[in-house]
């Protein structure tokens, strides 16, 4: 049996499991079926907590509902700073490594604050062709590429159509890209939604999707920071950011990161 432990990020849920022992291996299919709603678990992803191979406390692994492993997932760190603090019984600040690059989690009431990886690869109005219609479509690395497209009315946007449209377009060939859909609220604020790569449908809520709306956001109307970010599940977290140049840094994304329960899986 798997011990595990489920955590939601902002409804972007999570399988956590302890394997600062190295003695867990799962394959693509075993994680696959960690995920499945119906056959398992059920979660949008699974994030290993493993030995840190340099100067951080440990090391974060991510693996897709599909079971394919990607470079970092925002909401999954927050949740990854809150279980290896538990499992470790470490106060204070907690580090990781991701392929993606060092995080830092900082604890702050409820809330979880992570320091993000320098963005890079953001490039705005590109038309691109989705679901059969000509979009303006925005992108930037936030860890994981994301595609970002304004519209007026989120509640009119078939994310499915659109979003698999973009996650699978020629342009972000081979890896693909996730795709987000804003609509700005106010002069700080935005509500956005999201089609995640590996997942293949819309999450409700993506980290570093709502780190590249936010980030964008920016770019094109000059909000300041911190930027507040509506998402679908409900929750609104707070990206933060300082522009030296071209370049962003001390990127921030704070948010919930909440355990739901403890359980043990068949595999
Ligand atoms: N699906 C993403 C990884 C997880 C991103 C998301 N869950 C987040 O909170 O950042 C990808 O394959 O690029």
């Amino acid at each position: 049996m798997l011990t595990f432990t489920k955590m939601n990020g902002a409804g972007n849920d999570f399988v956590m499991l302890d394997n600062r022992d190295g003695k867990l291996t799962l394959d693509k299919a075993q994680i696959a079926r960690l995920c499945d709603r119906h056959r398992g678990v059920g979660a949008d992803g699974v994030l290993v907590v493993e030995p840190a191979q340099s100067g951080a406390n440990f090391r974060m692994r991510y693996y897709n509902a599909d079971g394919g492993e990607a470079e970092m997932c925002g909401n999954g760190a927050r949740c990854f700073g809150r279980f290896a603090q538990r499992v470790s019984g470490q106060a204070g600040d907690i580090s990781f490594e991701t392929m993606a690059g060092k995080i830092t989690a900082q604890f702050i009431d409820n809330n979880v604050r992570i320091q993000m990886s320098e963005p890079h690869s953001l490039r705005l109005n590109e038309s691109l062709d989705s679901g059969g219609e000509v979009l303006t479509v925005h992108s930037v690395n936030t860890g994981v590429p994301h595609a970002v497209v304004f519209v007026d009315d989120l509640e009119q946007v078939d994310v499915r159509r659109f979003g698999a449209g973009l996650r699978y377009h020629s342009h972000f060939a081979p890896k693909g890209t996730n795709a987000n859909f804003v609509q700005q609220l106010g002069p700080q604020t935005i509500a956005i939604r999201t089609y995640e790569r590996g997942v293949e449908d819309e999450t409700l809520a993506c980290g570093t999707g709502m780190v590249a709306c936010a980030l964008i956001f920016h770019e094109l109307t000059g909000a300041a920071s911190p930027v507040a970010v509506k998402v679908r599940g409900g929750e609104t977290l707070e990206i933060a950011f300082r522009q030296d140049g071209k370049v962003y840094r001390d990127v921030t994304l704070t948010g919930p990161a909440d355990f739901v329960f403890d359980g043990q899986a068949a595999l």
